[in-house]
């Protein structure tokens, strides 16, 4: 067993910055975020499948092929490292534009100084890694400490696709707020929404039973229709028959997320509606000294993403290996490094405390290994060590 301590290394700079001196040197942080290079922007994708064009065009395929990618095997070694290098000169070109959270986490907190931190995490890709079988997208031990620490320090959300029941059954959290159903879970839908969703439930059910590898999660509010394990060749054949299905219920729409079809109420509510909603109710509505931190994966994300820019008000964080269009500010690459994030969270916020209180801070929670956060000519080190040694 380990325990950590932070403590302010005298021989490093310890200015205050200001938001106004960090936009400064640090030109990425200005809102709003920078936009794209060229030859990644595009249109804001349009989630929505229109029902009118059933059977027609490829363009909702790419574009879940890029929000999820699958790793292909080349034939050929050169060109496989080729395809690489390509790929890892494009990524670090769009990282510039939406540079780590981690790398740049004394900056972020940096602005939050002083204010409410508020947390956002969307689950699946965020919390939890991507895995074939939705039913077993658990998150880790590691994941769920990190979690609960941020919780004892900030007011914490989960803003998921899933019904909040099975979210909450995940996360096993129950000090946090949920928002399932990409919201839909905190203020219940319209009456009728529900029978409707039952027959539809229904003839989902009896239609993925021709298309292998297919199957319907049932989210309360919302439905998703999985494909991850399906040939491509049967994406759009599957689409089809779930357009017609529902073409009868004017009240639902379909869009799409990581190899999933969705299909949801047809009432604007989002998880951008869900962030603005989770403020409000919880009393951070209105005041500028809250500073809301979203991290999240999937273009569903998107959304609270942009509430965030237009409010000017704290920051989104994307989850992304490969560069993509997006309103975040920030970026990470994979789920272990939101669990670091989290932690990181709550040690800067004790940080300000400690130091605001001339004293050394023992950390109450138990980590292993050891690290640094922020760069070494930054202003604190986060020191790892063994439990009962000398601070
Ligand atoms: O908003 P989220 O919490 O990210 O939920 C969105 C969807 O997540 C789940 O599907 C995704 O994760 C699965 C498990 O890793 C993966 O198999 C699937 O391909 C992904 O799309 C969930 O099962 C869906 O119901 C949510 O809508």
């Amino acid at each position: 067993m380990t325990k950590q301590s932070l403590v302010r290394n005298e021989e490093l700079p310890v200015a205050v910055v200001s938001p106004a001196a960090i936009a400064e040197a640090f030109p990425h942080l200005s809102y709003p975020p920078p936009r794209s290079p060229g030859y990644l922007r595009c249109k804001r994708p349009e989630r929505r499948l229109d029902l009118a064009t059933a059977g027609r065009g490829n363009s909702w395929i790419e574009s879940i092929k890029i929000q999820s990618p699958t790793h292909v095997k080349s034939s050929s070694t050169s060109s496989a490292s080729a395809m690489s290098a390509a790929r890892d000169a494009e990524y670090d070109s769009w990282v510039r534009m939406h540079p780590s959270a981690l790398s740049n986490f004394e900056e972020v907190m940096t602005t939050a100084k002083g204010k409410q931190v508020v947390m956002f995490l969307d689950y699946d890709g965020t919390l939890s890694p991507i895995v074939e079988d939705p039913d077993r997208a658990f998150m880790s031990d590691e994941m769920r400490e990190a979690v609960k620490e941020v919780a004892s320090h900030f007011p914490t959300a989960i803003v998921s696709g899933r019904c909040t029941e099975k979210v909450s059954s995940f996360v096993k959290l129950p000090e946090l707020y949920y928002a399932g159903s990409h919201g839909m879970d905190i203020k219940g839908p319209e009456e009728g929404t529900q029978h409707s969703k039952v027959n539809v439930c229904k003839s989902l059910e009896d239609i993925v039973k021709s298309i292998p590898g297919s199957r319907v999660e049932n989210n309360k509010f919302c439905l998703s229709v999985h494909f991850r394990c399906v040939e491509e060749k049967k994406w759009n054949l599957l689409a089809d028959l779930v357009k017609l299905v529902i073409m009868d219920y004017p009240k639902l729409k379909l869009t799409y997320g990581r190899k999933v079809l969705e299909i949801r109420p047809s009432i604007k509510w989002d998880k951008g509606k869900a962030l603005e909603f989770l403020l409000e109710s919880l009393g951070f509505d209105g005041y500028n000294n809250v500073f809301p931190l979203y991290i999240g994966d999937d273009c569903t994300d998107e959304d609270a993403f942009e509430v965030l820019r237009d409010r000017e008000q704290g920051f989104g964080i994307i989850v992304s290996k490969i560069a993509k269009e997006t309103k975040a500010s920030f970026s990470l690459r994979e789920p272990a490094e939101c669990g670091d994030v989290n932690f990181s969270a709550q040690h800067a916020m004790q940080a300000q405390r400690s130091i605001a209180g001339k004293q050394k801070l023992i950390c109450p929670c138990a980590c292993t290994g050891s690290s640094t956060f922020g760069a070494t000519n930054k202003k604190y080190v986060l020191q790892f060590q063994s439990h009962g040694s000398a601070a």
